[in-house]
């Protein structure tokens, strides 16, 4: 047996045990970690890179963590490349608000974020495909999908490949079908893995990346599933609106939110049409909902 150092990523995580897979041989390693780690409050998070040593055919010793590119809240995961947020215009019809509060909530995780348009099969004409082009299409990839045909599903395989997503979107829109019919029995296979490495243990409720034959890891839960709004301060949600930030600058006063303020260039774009109606709406509805939490907060100080 050599002494060698792997690297692999860690793919789930109980209190004792963490998953390994190994970056070149994908192989599965149960691995401890060492008891200083406890004692110095290190904890590791599924999505680490971590450090091993193997010491029998499947299992290891963790030997240190390697530092992380970033770190998810909701599902709690480390170096995620990215967000994809699934949608659909029909069976459910989500509403374009709905769309906007998940993207302030991708726009503050700082995560690039890609839009999949699920269920394109229902749709009879393009006419709302085109409204969310309209909508988003500037500033966000859009990608068209179907679970059930499977058309495009293999560009959307191509955008999963080799990185660390998370999906977001409301109930129903399909996430579960894609995953499926991006790689079959997906769920399945990844339970399989746990139970012969875990050798029948508790289960675990933390988050588990799911991985991808043809690679990459996709997390078992949806992100952002609560729909809350993180303590962002109300002048700050303008950062979080792509299409509003980027005419910011242009507002007489450089503090302009948009929203009372003489000489704003946002509102006069929303009057000519150049920012969509349900932007600024949704900006709105989100901006007074952050100053009521505001003034809650104050109110109990
Ligand atoms: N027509 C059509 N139906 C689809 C498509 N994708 C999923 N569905 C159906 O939509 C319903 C919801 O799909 P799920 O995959 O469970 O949706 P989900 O987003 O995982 O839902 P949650 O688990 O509640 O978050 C199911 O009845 C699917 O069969 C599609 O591309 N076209
Ligand atoms: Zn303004």
């Amino acid at each position: 047996m050599s002494h060698e150092r792997l690297k692999g990523n860690v793919i789930r995580y109980d209190s004792r045990t963490l998953i390994v897979t190994e970056l070149h041989s994908r192989k599965h390693y149960l691995c401890d970690m060492p008891g200083r780690f406890k004692k110095l409050g290190i904890k590791p998070l599924v999505g680490d890179v971590v450090e091993f040593i193997p010491t029998g055919d499947d299992t290891g010793r963790v030997e240190n963590i390697l530092n992380r590119r970033n770190e998810l809240k909701r599902p709690r995961i480390a170096n995620v490349d990215q967000i994809v947020l699934v949608t659909c215009l029909e069976e459910p019809g989500v509403p374009f608000y709905i769309l906007d509060r998940f993207l302030v909530l991708a726009e503050y995780s700082g995560l690039p974020t890609i839009i999949a348009v699920n269920k394109v099969d229902l749709l009879k004409s393009r006419r709302a495909l085109l409204d969310l082009y309209h909508t988003y299409g500037e500033y966000y990839n859009i990608i068209e999908v179907s679970a059930k045909t499977g058309y495009n599903i293999d560009l959307l395989r191509e955008v999963f490949k080799g990185k660390i997503s998370t999906m977001a979107g409301m109930s129903g829109v399909g996430k579960s079908s894609l995953l499926n019919a991006l790689n079959p029995g997906l769920k399945l296979k990844t339970s399989d893995i746990s139970k012969k490495l875990d050798r029948g243990r508790h289960t675990t409720t933390r988050v588990e990346l799911l991985e991808f034959d043809f690679g990459g890891y996709v997390a078992d839960t949806p992100g952002f599933a609560s729909l809350e709004l993180p303590e962002i301060e109300p002048e700050e949600l303008k950062n979080y609106f792509r299409d509003l930030r980027v005419h910011s600058g242009y507002c007489s006063f450089s503090d302009c939110v948009h929203v009372d303020e003489p000489g704003c260039y946002v509102k006069e774009l929303v009057e000519t049409g150049d920012i969509p109606t349900t932007r600024y709406e949704s900006y709105r509805k989100i901006y007074e909902e952050l100053q009521e939490k505001h003034k809650e907060k104050k109110r109990w100080k």
